[in-house]
């Protein structure tokens, strides 16, 4: 039986994409392991999934001063050494890696054994790690055509984005129980990333009982953020995060309000839900989420409110704007161009490894 290695993590987008092409594979017959940080998002993810997965030291690669600066790149060397040795007793014919900082060591790790890499890079430019990740891989796999331009050395295919089967598969019933909710009434899905958005969850707070006259409204806070003050409110529900039900939530949901994360939008574009998009801005990233919500903004797939122009006054203007016009963003959803972005890594994968 072959033995495929699939890293990745820090937040759940550099791992969801991850679960899609491990059900394929095991399905046909792979061994599927996973390498990520102890203390990391993925652990939970991916042993929830059922898959062994070997937990190795890392350090966050920041893009500012931070005291922990100094201590993370002896991390990073520990992990690189401890995903050598796993990797040699694990034994793949290849290493998938979907980003997010914990894949550096693995990547190091699979080239100083030997064995292919194939990275995932979701958004528009590469990430910090899959930039100093993709000297070492064989083949790069893009979602966005724009991206061609950022990966050289011909090692650029574009993909797509590989989403979780079961996303597809929500039933709208059981998110009306989950939540309390009824159909009368339009629902809309908060969800600030998968580590939640004090800026956006602020301004829903803020603009609370306006949205409420109109919407039912299901908040995913990120953890710690659940505010007590408002649990049982009438017509609104806050989640730290949500697991198994997330795909009942989104079959019930009329309209999203989300941060532009590259796996989300896609979820999202797939179950056709329009949605008004407020990237991370460009003080606290490097502008990824701008570019993913531009993108989809130009398809007519969704409308941005940059976090600068967000107010009270014109967020509840644009999420009334976007429930007028949801017919107009659905129809263009539903004429997306159609990837199969499962079976094409599969079959890289297939092709590359040794
Ligand atoms: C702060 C940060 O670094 N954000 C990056 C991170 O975002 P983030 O981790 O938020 O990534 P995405 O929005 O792309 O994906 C989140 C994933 O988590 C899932 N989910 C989310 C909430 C929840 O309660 N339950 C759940 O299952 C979503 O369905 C999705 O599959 O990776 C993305 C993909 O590289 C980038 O575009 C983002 O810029």
């Amino acid at each position: 039986m072959k033995t495929i290695v699939f890293t990745g993590g820090g937040s759940a987008g550099h791992v969801t994409p991850n679960i899609a092409l491990m059900s394929k594979l095991q399905q046909l017959g792979w061994e599927v392991c996973y390498i990520g940080s102890a203390a990391g998002i993925e652990k939970d993810i991916i042993e929830r999934e059922g898959v062994p997965f070997y937990p190795i030291s890392s350090g966050k690669l920041r893009r500012y001063f931070d005291l922990k600066n100094f201590k993370d790149p002896f991390r990073v060397i520990k992990g690189v050494y401890e995903s050598y040795r796993l990797l040699r007793r694990l034994k793949p014919v290849i290493v998938f890696s979907k980003g997010g900082f914990v894949s550096v060591p693995v990547v190091l790790g699979s080239r100083m054994n030997k064995i292919p890499v194939i990275i995932h890079e979701s958004d528009m430019t590469p990430g910090l790690a899959n930039k100093i990740s993709i000297p070492f891989a064989t083949k790069v796999c893009i979602t966005f055509p724009e991206s061609m331009q950022h990966v050289q050395d011909q090692k650029a295919i574009l993909t797509g984005l590989p989403i979780r089967e079961g996303i597809l598969n929500g039933k709208a019933s059981k998110g009306y129980h989950l939540c309390d909710f009824h159909s009368q009434k339009p629902v809309i899905l908060i969800m600030g990333g998968s580590l939640g958005s004090q800026v956006i969850n602020q301004a829903v707070r803020d603009n609370l009982d306006r949205l409420l006259a109109q919407f039912q409204i299901v908040h995913i806070c990120g953890n710690g953020n659940v505010s007590q003050d408002l649990s049982g409110k009438r017509g609104y529900r806050q989640f730290e995060y949500i697991s198994d039900e997330l795909p009942d939530v989104m079959a019930m949901s009329d309209l999203v309000i989300s941060r532009a994360g590259a796996t989300s939008i896609y979820e999202f574009l797939l179950l056709e839900k329009p949605m008004l998009l407020i990237p991370l801005s460009l003080q606290v990233s490097r502008g990824d989420q701008i570019l993913n919500a531009k993108s989809f903004q130009k398809a007519g797939y969704a409308d941005v409110l940059p976090e600068e122009e967000l107010t009270s006054e014109s967020l509840v203007e644009r999420v009334e704007t976007l429930y007028v016009k949801c017919e107009a963003y659905k129809e263009a959803m539903s004429s997306r161009f159609e990837t199969n972005a499962v079976e094409t890594i599969v079959k890289l994968i297939e092709t590359y490894s040794s």
